[in-house]
């Protein structure tokens, strides 16, 4: 029990509810103004947000690691440096020992910062090429009035041994070091004061692979010294996977999937998540490299996809209920929607658009009518939008097919959240996917 907050080690030591972070996006000064010559008065100001992180819950035990993986912009980064108050959420609450972050003013905010600790991907540019090792080290220390200059000599030295630095190094500046030692004296740096709570974004990204590993058990027999907690940002999976006790998914500022690490990894229940997992490069040289590779752009956070957010790249989408249709009938029609809309084939006569996606006999009842009208549109030898010109069409039938069907799925109506039994371990399992319905 901690005396001053009353917060019980039991606890989670980090609670997100509902964290939401959008950012108003300009560009320039005149971006996003839009002149309305029928308004007063004349100019708008449209400013588009993006919808960086987007309601997200969950809990961190204290002692913990929860890995966050996830593609590029996903909005890892800034769910980190939301939770650490480098940026003011936009909605939701974060609870850190108990207490609301929003509740703590001045003094106490100040305390808590130094609580909580962020190390960054790159070790270059975080350090100071100025200032020699053992001031970078002792900075926070002085920040946060801790001892006197003897005790923080003392301390720095003491820490970059424990670092696994030479603590003789401590009047040489960074320029002196490898990548792997600069992220060494980062991590010192960030365990001066003392934390309980480190966001770590990428920390081992920049370095070799021969290095990574290394950087990675140090910062693991650190935590257990230090008794520290773990919010650690990785897009690459092998090291989610070396450091990680539960991982947490993100797509599009969306927590797809928790569960823990051995769950995760062999029951992963996500779609999102099978992706990533089939998108590691596999290391057997007979393998050509990559096994699967997710399909399609990400879109946009500024106008993300109704429901799950995954959808629209889903390979599973499912059917809608208006239509009665065998779940062959729907895998072609959904592999006919995902064709046309990238307008991955040629125009060819009707006959071989039925043979080739749908084995010459394409789905029966109102379903049937819809395929029919959009095959007819682009087919080569089709009736529909006589004048239009080829792209128009591709166009319409894709809207047609877009907005009868995959607009018409659960997917794109509901948002979905799924508590799941693990497999592997009693912990829970948590599914942002309708397939679990
Ligand atoms: N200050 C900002 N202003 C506007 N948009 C931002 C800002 N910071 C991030 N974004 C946008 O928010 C989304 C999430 O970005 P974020 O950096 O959090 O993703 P990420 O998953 O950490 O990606 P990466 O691994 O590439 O850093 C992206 O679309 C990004 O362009």
């Amino acid at each position: 029990m901690d005396e001053d907050s009353g917060y019980d080690s039991d606890d989670a030591l980090l609670e997100l509810d509902g964290v939401t972070k959008y950012f108003g996006q300009e560009s320039g000064l005149l971006a996003g103004l839009e002149f309305e010559p029928n308004q007063f008065p004349p100019v708008n100001i449209n400013r588009e947000t993006v919808k960086a992180v987007d309601d997200v819950s969950l809990e961190i035990q204290p002692g913990e690691t929860l890995g966050l993986v996830g593609e590029s912009g996903c909005g890892k980064s800034t769910l980190g440096r939301t939770i650490l108050r480098l940026l003011e959420p936009t909605d939701g609450d974060i609870y850190f020992k108990g207490e609301n972050l929003a509740d703590l003013g001045g003094e106490e905010l100040r305390r808590m910062r130094s609580d909580m600790q962020m190390i960054f991907q790159d070790p270059q540019s975080s350090l100071d090429p100025r200032m020699k090792v053992g001031q970078i080290i002792e900075e926070p220390m002085r920040a946060h009035d801790m001892l006197d200059d003897e005790g923080r000599r003392a301390r720095a030295k003491e820490l970059l041994e424990k670092v696994g630095l030479d603590p003789r190094h401590y009047n040489r500046h960074p320029h002196a070091f490898s990548g792997g030692q600069r992220q060494r004296i980062n991590l010192a740096r960030a365990l001066s004061v003392d934390p309980d709570f480190v966001v770590c974004d990428e920390p081992v990204s920049a370095l070799d692979v021969s290095i990574q590993a290394q950087v990675l058990n140090t910062m693991e027999s650190l935590q257990e010294e230090f008794g520290l907690t773990y919010l650690f940002i990785a897009h690459d999976l092998s090291v989610i996977r070396h450091i990680s006790d539960r991982v947490a998914v993100m797509y599009l500022g969306h927590i797809v999937e928790l569960a823990e690490k051995e769950e995760l990894f062999e029951n992963p229940q996500h779609p999102y998540t099978r992706a990533l997992l089939d998108s590691i490069p596999v290391p057997d040289p007979r393998e050509n490299g990559v096994r699967g590779i997710l399909e399609g752009e990400v879109p946009s956070p500024v106008d993300p996809p109704s429901g799950c957010r995954f959808r629209t790249r889903c390979p599973r989408l499912i059917a809608p209920d208006a239509y009665d249709w065998s779940d062959e009938k729907w895998a072609q029609t959904r592999a006919f929607m995902r064709a046309v809309k990238r307008r991955s084939f040629e125009p060819m006569p009707a006959a071989r658009i039925e043979a080739e996606f749908f084995d010459g006999d394409r789905p029966g009842g109102e379903a049937g009518s819809i395929v029919d009208e959009a095959i007819d549109l682009i087919a080569s030898d089709g009736g529909g939008g006589d004048g239009d010109d080829e792209s128009d069409r591709w166009a319409a039938a894709t809207d047609l097919l877009l907005e009868s069907f995959a607009e018409q799925s659960v997917c794109a109506h509901e948002r979905p959240a799924y508590d799941l039994e693990s497999e592997h371990g009693d912990g829970d399992h948590f599914a942002a996917c309708h397939l679990h319905r």
